[in-house]
């Protein structure tokens, strides 16, 4: 693997409080990399780090195949979390200043955009101003200001939110592609569901520390454990009494039952005490957004912090 970033050891402070402990990771070439983390986690201060919009009070931010210690800025794409572009501009002249500021040649430039526009269902609006476009539409001119000029890294900070469903798709089909052609992609993003089937490795993230690291397909062999779900009227102090069960969540007569990591499933459903009331019941893994959750509201796995063949 070509690794095109790597941050080492970030450290950053506002006044006296510490918000980025030592913060390391990598993004490969042809990879999309998510860095997860709840609100105020830190998310947008390591992708501001990264971009130069400030600086680390310690670490360092190293672009690969690029000598000096500048941002390499004809090579990564950026999109930041906050929204928004010039007012009074049509499309096509602002995607061709983008291009322009990254040194890009504008003929390329001005069929990129034409495929790009085209491809996020905006053909014709190359001369509409961007104050006519809603906020969605905006969102995909500013997305396709990001990688006009075909750039080998992309930092996106939060590119979902504020997308209806059907634009989500189209960003996640431009965001693979893009990948697939050898673009390393960094994103932040909340939408579990869609880190979940689109990420090849993540960086959880949480009150500035790294609590998780590695391939999604680890992370989910690691860390989402077992739950059982239980029709049928029983009482939560029996249900938590069941060997290697961590806690039950109970709606009515659904009770969720979360199983310990070592929990092996032939054995553990064998154990069940046989005067439970079971109308129905279905196992399945947790999920990444469970898996965040734990980690949001400091449950068990936010003490076990991991790297997994990162
Ligand atoms: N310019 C700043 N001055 C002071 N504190 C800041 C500044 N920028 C960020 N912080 C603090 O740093 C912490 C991390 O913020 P950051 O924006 O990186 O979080 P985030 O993970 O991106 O959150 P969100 O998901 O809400 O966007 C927060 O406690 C925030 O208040």
């Amino acid at each position: 693997m070509e690794s095109v970033l790597t941050v080492q050891n970030l450290q950053k402070s506002f006044k006296d409080t510490q918000v980025l402990h030592d913060i390391s990771f990598s993004v490969q070439k042809g990879e999309i990399m998510a860095i997860l983390g709840p609100n105020g986690a830190g998310k947008s201060t390591t992708i501001r780090n990264i971009m130069g919009i400030m600086y680390p009070d310690e670490g360092e931010v190293i672009f690969h195949n690029h000598e000096g210690t500048t941002i390499p800025r004809h090579k990564v794409g950026y999109l930041p979390e906050e929204r928004g572009l010039y007012k009074g501009v049509k499309v096509m002249d602002i995607l061709l200043y983008f291009a322009e500021l990254k040194d890009y040649p504008l003929d390329s430039a001005k069929e990129r955009a034409l495929t790009y526009l085209k491809k996020f269902d905006l053909e014709g609006k190359e001369n509409v101003s961007v104050d006519e476009l809603s906020k969605g539409m905006g969102q995909k001119v500013q997305f396709i200001g990001s990688i006009i000029h075909e750039p080998e890294l992309l930092i996106l900070d939060e590119p979902f939110s504020g997308l209806d469903p059907l634009s989500q798709d189209v960003f996640k089909r431009e965001i693979r592609e893009l990948a697939e052609n050898g673009t390393a992609i960094l994103l932040s993003s909340h939408q579990m569901n869609l880190v979940e089937e689109m990420c090849d490795r993540l960086f959880l993230i949480n009150k500035g520390r790294r609590v998780i690291y590695g391939y999604m397909k680890d992370v989910k062999a690691e860390y989402a454990n077992f739950k059982c779900m239980i029709y049928g009227e029983n009482d939560v102090q029996t249900l938590e009494a069941i060997p290697e069960v961590t806690r039950v969540e109970q709606d009515g007569d659904t009770s969720v039952l979360y199983l310990e990591p070592s929990a092996t499933l032939p054995d553990w459903l064998n154990n069940i005490p046989k005067d439970l009331d079971v109308q129905e019941i279905s196992v399945d893994r947790i999920s990444l957004h469970e898996i965040f959750v734990d980690v949001a509201l400091g449950r068990s796995i936010a003490e076990k912090e991991g790297v997994l063949d990162a």
